[in-house]
């Protein structure tokens, strides 16, 4: 299948700081999750595929359309639906009208049109009913749905989601899951997150930055499966952990290189996850 987004090379230098370095992927229909600790270069590289900022070196399409050509730019930005890590609403904009001003942006002319699509991608996100609520006045959790629904606006190809369950109650984070994984039908969505249950329930693949390089590109069943036979269960902190902590039945659970007859407890996603980190030599905490 020709994927929807094609990378290659991808660096971004701020001053001294290497933000992105040599990134290559694809994206194909789908939601695929980026992990990474803080710093690694997601929102930067969110950023370089939602062309709000270019990249030093590489270079990428989406939908074989090249955005370092204006015209290029233009259709990229057609096909494109941005939540980011800090959507700018305007605080007395209602729910409808920052949508629709975003749909206007997107170069949505026909008003009537334009207002129909409004209209369904807040219907989409369970918000049809306070549409006409001021922005400042809604909760934070539909706040970020109302994110949601302007990214979704005009049905684009490829979506980008910046830690968009980030202080969300349980709830609201499943609710949430569920209308990402409803946009991940037939689109493609790259999806940052700090929680590694979003990626294991809804990804059906995982990319982890660190310090801006890409360390793990697969399937979450293959991220989980680098911890098989290295998560352990011990009375006290084993030596051989590269992390490990007390759990709510008193017993610890260690991550890393197991004694020789050790308990051995089923892994998880983030188990694979740190694991991965600490082969970058990036800090494993836990
Ligand atoms: N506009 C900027 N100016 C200078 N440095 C920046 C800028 N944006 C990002 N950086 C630096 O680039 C690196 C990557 O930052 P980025 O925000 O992409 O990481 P992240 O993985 O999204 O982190 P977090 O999980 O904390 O949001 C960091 O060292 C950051 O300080």
């Amino acid at each position: 299948m020709t994927p929807t987004v094609s990378a290659s090379g991808l660096s971004l230098h701020f001053g001294r700081t290497r933000a992105l370095d040599d990134v290559s992927l694809r994206l194909s229909p789908g939601v695929t999750g980026l992990l990474g600790p803080n710093g690694a270069g997601k929102t930067t590289l969110l950023r370089v595929l939602a062309t709000a900022v270019p990249a030093d070196r590489g270079a990428f399409t989406v939908l074989g359309h090249d955005p370092a050509t204006s015209g290029g730019r233009q259709e990229v930005r057609r096909r494109l639906g941005y939540l980011p890590q800090t959507p700018g609403f305007h605080p007395d904009f209602s729910a409808f009208e920052f949508v629709d001003y975003v749909a206007i942006l997107k170069e949505l002319t026909d008003r009537t049109a334009r207002h129909r699509e409004v209209r369904r991608v807040l219907d989409e996100v369970g918000l049809g009913d306070v549409r006409g609520k001021r922005v400042k006045k809604l909760s934070g959790g539909m706040r970020q749905r109302v994110a949601l629904a302007a990214a979704l606006v005009g049905d684009p190809e490829f979506v980008v989601l910046d830690e968009p369950t980030v202080g969300l109650d349980p709830e609201q984070r499943m609710r949430f899951r569920e209308l990402i994984a409803r946009a991940g039908e037939g689109r493609t969505v790259l999806l940052s997150t700090h929680q590694t249950e979003d990626v294991a329930m809804l990804c059906h693949r995982v990319v982890v930055l660190a310090d801006g390089a890409v360390r793990f590109d697969g399937t979450p069943a293959e991220l989980t499966a680098r911890a098989a036979g290295r998560v352990w269960s011990s009375a006290e902190r084993d030596a051989g952990a590269k992390a490990g902590w007390r759990t709510g039945t008193g017993s610890f659970r260690n991550v890393g290189d197991p004694p020789a007859g050790a308990d051995l407890l089923e892994p998880t996603l983030e188990d694979g996850y740190l694991l991965t980190l600490d082969g970058a030599g990036a800090e494993v905490t836990a």
